[in-house]
């Protein structure tokens, strides 16, 4: 299995209760989950703990046999090699689509970069958009530039947090359809969370119900 997730337990600092009890899930390489279960469930609980965000108070995590997290050893976010999406795109407003997307990608020469950028916004259909600003786009092209920034770095792992809730009716329809499309064409391994079980069905091979 490429992700393996054992036994996973977590509490908040603050809090009594543990809001992670026993969790375990496994996912094939190339495979879209969707995590789906109410509000506070514990679904964006679940993506901190797998990008190392937080660290949890038990159980293992390991991605292409790599260990992330277990008893012995913890992963600091950064060197996971896990892309992320959340609801509000969170492009930074000062930068340019361009830079936007080539943020976290590392140290690679310049053509090498112009080469990821070019795959990646035309994957997203948003080559020409390259010079334009996140307030100079529509809500769905922001959310398609946030997906092209995630995948830039070739993320071992993609999560997506409830990646549709700021679109409307016709955007949301029309947006998960393309997502679910760049997922399969990359053969990208994802976990995407939401409480819309619409969402869950047009994007995930399969559902975990939390
Ligand atoms: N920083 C925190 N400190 C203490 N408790 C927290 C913290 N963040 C979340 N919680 C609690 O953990 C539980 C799970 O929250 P989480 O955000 O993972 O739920 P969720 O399923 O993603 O909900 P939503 O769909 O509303 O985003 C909730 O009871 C929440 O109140």
């Amino acid at each position: 299995m490429y992700v393996v997730i054992k036994d996973l337990s977590f509490k908040y600092k603050n809090a009594k209760e543990y809001q992670i009890k026993n969790f375990g899930l496994e996912i094939e390489k190339g495979e879209i989950v969707a995590l789906l279960g109410p509000s506070g469930s514990g679904k964006s609980t679940i993506l901190r703990l797998i990008s190392g965000l937080e660290v949890p108070n038990g159980g293992e995590i390991l991605v292409n046999n790599n260990i992330l997290y277990n008893k012995d050893k913890f992963i600091e976010p950064e060197k996971r090699g896990i892309g992320m999406v959340f609801q509000d795109y969170a492009l930074f407003p000062h930068m340019t689509v361009e830079k936007n997307v080539l943020f976290g990608v590392g140290n690679v020469d310049k053509n090498e970069k112009q080469r990821i950028l070019d795959e990646v916004l035309e994957l997203v259909d948003m080559k020409e958009y390259k010079k334009r600003y996140p307030h100079e786009l529509s809500g769905g092209q922001q959310q398609r530039i946030a997906i092209a920034r995630a995948l830039a770095p070739k993320p071992s792992l993609l999560l997506l947090d409830e990646p549709f809730s700021n679109l409307d009716a016709d955007l949301r329809k029309k947006i998960r359809n393309e997502i679910k499309d760049i997922l399969k064409k990359t053969h990208s391994t994802s976990i995407f969370v939401t409480h819309d079980i619409e969402d869950a069905k047009d994007v995930a091979d399969r559902i975990i119900n939390l």
